[in-house]
């Protein structure tokens, strides 16, 4: 895969306090790039300047080899980007809103009409077209302002949290959509604070806090550097005592065992280790009246990496 996108060192200070820090990362061809964080990590003062509408204080973002500027540049027109805050006029039709957007990359008759029937029924918002955005759900409204990034048919499609704020059946509607683009080949950079979000799409995570990379890694590179992959949850009607805790401990593949509610929750190397871990409790009496296996989410790698929670 060759890069498409570029980032480089980049720096932005608000007054004394630096949003951004030195964050670089690339984005393939093809690749869909999930950029987490908590909130006020920096992860908007990121993605405005990559898409040329912030001014880095330090640091380059190059487009196809070419610097993506705060002025006009030929990189930018390769960018699509969907803020968080909705851009849609609520007096215009969905279908007048995009022939808008279309307008101002300067697409006109019937160029416009092919790509926004094109591009609403990617977002699957055909049967809407004529309606103005304001009779929309939330989660409509999100999607037409994806339709409106793509009418100048981007290679890099940038989503600045696109989910916050919709329903669950609405933001899996937009999932669908943006498997559909990867679907086609494109780049995409999602940024969120959800690890499952993060974890459904992307083929590579950076994560980041106050203005730094943390981490920048393959969703199973990221998993392979943690102490545990797999958690086991068992509820028993007698307590654990503490000889069998010890050689619970003592086994291979257990990494941490801890007394929880009514039973234990014993993290495992892999997730194949939680069977035979089973059998052997129960050669030794314990009867679980409950049981349960976790994967290690992305919350334990932010966990790990920083020592605190996502959304604290
Ligand atoms: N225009 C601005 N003026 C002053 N401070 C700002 C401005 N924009 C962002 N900040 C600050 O920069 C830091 C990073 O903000 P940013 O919006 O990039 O974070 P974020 O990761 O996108 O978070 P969120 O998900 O809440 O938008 C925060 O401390 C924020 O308060």
């Amino acid at each position: 895969m060759s890069a498409l996108l570029t980032v480089s060192q980049l720096t932005k200070s608000f007054g004394t306090r630096r949003a951004v820090d030195g964050v670089s990362f690339t984005v393939h061809r093809g690749q869909t790039v999930g950029l987490l964080g908590p909130n006020g990590a920096g992860k908007s003062t990121t993605v405005a300047m990559i898409c040329g509408l912030l001014t880095p204080d330090s640091g380059s973002v190059t487009l196809d080899g070419e610097s993506v500027s705060a002025g006009a540049s030929a990189a930018k027109r390769k960018i699509g980007f969907v803020p968080q805050d909705l851009a849609l006029y609520d007096d215009l039709s969905a279908l007048e809103n995009l022939k808008l957007f279309a307008a101002l990359y300067g697409l006109s008759g019937a160029r416009a009409r092919e790509r926004a029937q094109d591009v609403l029924a990617l977002v699957n918002l055909t049967d809407r077209a004529k309606d103005k955005p304001a009779t929309f759900s939330g989660g409509m409204k999100r999607r037409l302002n994806i339709a409106a990034a793509l009418m100048h048919d981007p290679q890099l499609l940038i989503l600045d949290e696109p989910t916050v704020g919709v329903d669950p059946q609405s933001r899996n509607a937009i999932f669908e959509t943006l498997e559909r683009l990867k679907g086609m080949g494109r780049s995409l950079i999602y940024t969120s604070h959800y690890m499952e979000e993060v974890e459904r799409l992307a083929d590579h995570i950076v994560i980041i806090d106050h203005g730094k990379v943390l981490a920048d890694d393959t969703p199973a590179g990221l998993f392979r550097k943690l102490p545990a992959h797999a958690a086991l949850s068992i509820e028993t009607d007698e307590p654990v005592g503490e000889s069998l805790m010890a050689a619970i401990r003592a086994r291979g593949g257990v990494t941490d065992v801890a007394l929880v509610g009514d039973g234990l929750t014993v993290k495992l190397a892999q997730s194949a280790d939680a069977l035979p871990l089973m059998t052997w409790l129960a050669e030794q009496g314990v009867k679980p009246r409950y049981f349960a296996t976790a994967r290690t989410s992305l919350e334990d790698i932010f966990l790990n990496l920083t020592g605190r929670t996502l959304r604290d």
